[in-house]
Order: C-alpha cells, then sequence, then structure tokens
C-alpha cells in the first residue's frame, strides 16, 4: 500500500520477484485479467481508439487538468475509508472473507450469494482448479498446498483478476484472501474494500470441523500433518492481516463457533448494516 513500510514477512519463502501493485497494473493497461478495474483506456462505444493510445502531444491545459499521480491515489486511499456510496461504487466493490482454515467462510459465503447477489470467488477453490486444469503451475501449487503453505501471490492475484474480470459482476465475496502481506500489498487499493468479515474460532473445534471434512473432501490438506501446518502459517501470516483491517476499522468480528443458522443471523445483520442493498443472484 502506498506510504505504509511492510510490517510482515511473507510467508512464501521462495524467490520470487516482488509483484507490483494491481492499481499499477492497471495503470500500465497490461493485457489479460482486469478489466473490471480499467477505468481508464477503454475503447470508446463507437470502436475508437482509447484516448491514450493515440499519439497526443499534453498541452499545458490537459497537464493541469488531468489529476496528478498523487491525487489518485488520494481520492483510491479515501474510496477504501468510506462506506458503500453511489461515488465509490463505480469501482467493484468487495468483501473480503477471512478466518482460518474450516471457520466456516465457504458456507456462509453460499449463503450471502442466495441473498445479497456476490460473486463468489474462492482463493483456495481457484488455486484447486488451477491444478486440475494442467497448468504449469499445477504442481507448485498442490505442494504448496498440502504443506500448508502460501501460493505465490502474483499466481493467486492472476487467478482472482481473471476471475473477476469473466464473471462481468461488480461485487464480490473474495473468500480466504488476503492471506499474507504479499497478497495484501497486490490487492487493496485496487477495489472499493467495504468490510472484512472476520470468522473467529477456537483451533480445538477448527481442527475437529477439518478431520470430519476431510472425510469425504477429498482434500490433500483436510489431514492432520496439513492441518497443523496450516494453522501455523495463519498465526504467522494472515492473522496480522486481520489485525490490519481491524486497526483501520475494517474488520468484522463474528463468533463463528455457533450453529451455521446463529452465525448466518450475524452475518446478515452486517450486510443489511452495510447499506449494501440485496439483489437477486442474476444481478450486478
Ligand atoms: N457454524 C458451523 N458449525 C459447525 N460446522 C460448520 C459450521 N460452519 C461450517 N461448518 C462445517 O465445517 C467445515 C468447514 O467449513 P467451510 O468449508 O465452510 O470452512 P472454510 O472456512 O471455507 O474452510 P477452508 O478455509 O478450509 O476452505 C465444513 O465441513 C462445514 O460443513
Ligand atoms: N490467498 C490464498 C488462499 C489459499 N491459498 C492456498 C493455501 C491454503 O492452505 C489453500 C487452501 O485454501 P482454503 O480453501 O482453505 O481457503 O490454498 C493460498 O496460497 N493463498
Amino acid at each position: 500500500m502506498w506510504g505504509r513500510s511492510s510490517q510482515f514477512e511473507g510467508a512464501e519463502g521462495n524467490n520470487i520477484s516482488k509483484p507490483r501493485l494491481v492499481f499499477e497494473r492497471i495503470q500500465a493497461n497490461m493485457g489479460g485479467g482486469l478489466s473490471v478495474f480499467r477505468k481508464k483506456n477503454t475503447a470508446a462505444a463507437d470502436g475508437s481508439e482509447p484516448a491514450s493510445a493515440k499519439e497526443e502531444k499534453p498541452t499545458e491545459e490537459s497537464r493541469q487538468s488531468q489529476p496528478s499521480r498523487e491525487e489518485e491515489k488520494e481520492e483510491m486511499v479515501q474510496s477504501l475509508s468510506n462506506p458503500v456510496t453511489p461515488r465509490v461504487t463505480e469501482q467493484p466493490i468487495v468483501v473480503f472473507v477471512l478466518g482460518g482454515p474450516g471457520a466456516g467462510k465457504g458456507t456462509q459465503c453460499a449463503k450471502i450469494v442466495e441473498h445479497f447477489g456476490f460473486e463468489h470467488l474462492s482463493a483456495g477453490d481457484l488455486l484447486r482448479a488451477e491444478i486440475k486444469s494442467g497448468s504449469e503451475n499445477g504442481e507448485m501449487i498442490a505442494n504448496m498446498i498440502k504443506e500448508g503453505r502460501i501460493v505465490p501471490s502474483e499466481v493467486t492475484v492472476d487467478l482472482l483478476d481473471k476471475a473477476m474480470t469473466k464473471s462481468g459482476r461488480s461485487r464480490f465475496l473474495i473468500d480466504g484472501f488476503p492471506r499474507d502481506e504479499r497478497n495484501n500489498q497486490n490487492w487493496e487499493d485496487a477495489t472499493h474494500l467495504a468490510f472484512v468479515l472476520f470468522f473467529e474460532v477456537p483451533e480445538s473445534v477448527l481442527e475437529e470441523r477439518l478431520l470430519k471434512r476431510g472425510e469425504s473432501s477429498g482434500r490433500s490438506d483436510d489431514n492432520i500433518e496439513s492441518i497443523k501446518k496450516r494453522f501455523h502459517t495463519y498465526k504467522e501470516s494472515s492473522l496480522p492481516i486481520i489485525q490490519y483491517y481491524d486497526a483501520k476499522g475494517k474488520a468484522v468480528k463474528i463468533n463463528g463457533d455457533r450453529p451455521v443458522e446463529e452465525v448466518w443471523a450475524e452475518v446478515q445483520e452486517q450486510f443489511a448494516k452495510s447499506n449494501i442493498p440485496p439483489t437477486p443472484r442474476n444481478n450486478q
């Protein structure tokens, strides 16, 4: 994030280049993905070339009327700390859904989708689909998931970008992301973050749920060895991100150690409070 020093070490011990901020990628108007964010440089309705593609020298007047990069940054920062308002709805609206492994994120997201018309994107599901697709990253992703480690951020962000673009929707539940500081640095300035749902569940309950799920899930990480590693990664890398959003007043803590319907009642209350209007599933 702009002006914020990196306080946390990413869990990715591998040698990858530091990913660029999504916002910078939008500005650079790189090909592939991210079209949901790309407000500038889009082609005109008549199919003519986007303005930025034309070779026009900026005049003094046009230079003065353009917001500076600093002003653009400031506007994005402001939009992150505002409630949902028409001014910011041009940006995709995002709710991050976080909590320990097995906290019930996926379970509650399914309900939110039904009632509030969000597109649900689970980072874990996208990574598992990437493995199945036979992608060149598949083996690396599979190993990292089994080891309870966090996959290099640019891989996950790229999958999320593409899924957002493909959906054509404008409100997203991003489940299991950002999982560490690198995930967070890659993302947070590109969308309007409405709030962060954080499901709190004691580790002993999580373990029991995951072992039970492991009886039928077929997931390579629903076994006791992987579960312990996932808990470690969660405490080391993911909790600091939740604390970061909590300090910004963005985190909504929900006691997830209750029956599903009780948790859901509180989730609904939160969405009602947030002024995000309920819409049917097929609306944006
Ligand atoms: N409130 C709840 N009470 C009891 N069991 C629950 C509750 N919510 C979810 N579960 C069960 O716990 C398991 C984990 O739930 P779920 O898959 O929704 O968690 P998750 O946070 O998405 O997990 P992961 O991060 O591992 O993908 C599932 O078997 C689910 O049916
Ligand atoms: N942002 C993310 C999300 C998930 N992963 C990897 C590591 C997780 O243990 C695994 C499963 O995720 P879940 O389905 O439990 O949300 O996927 C990641 O590297 N980065």
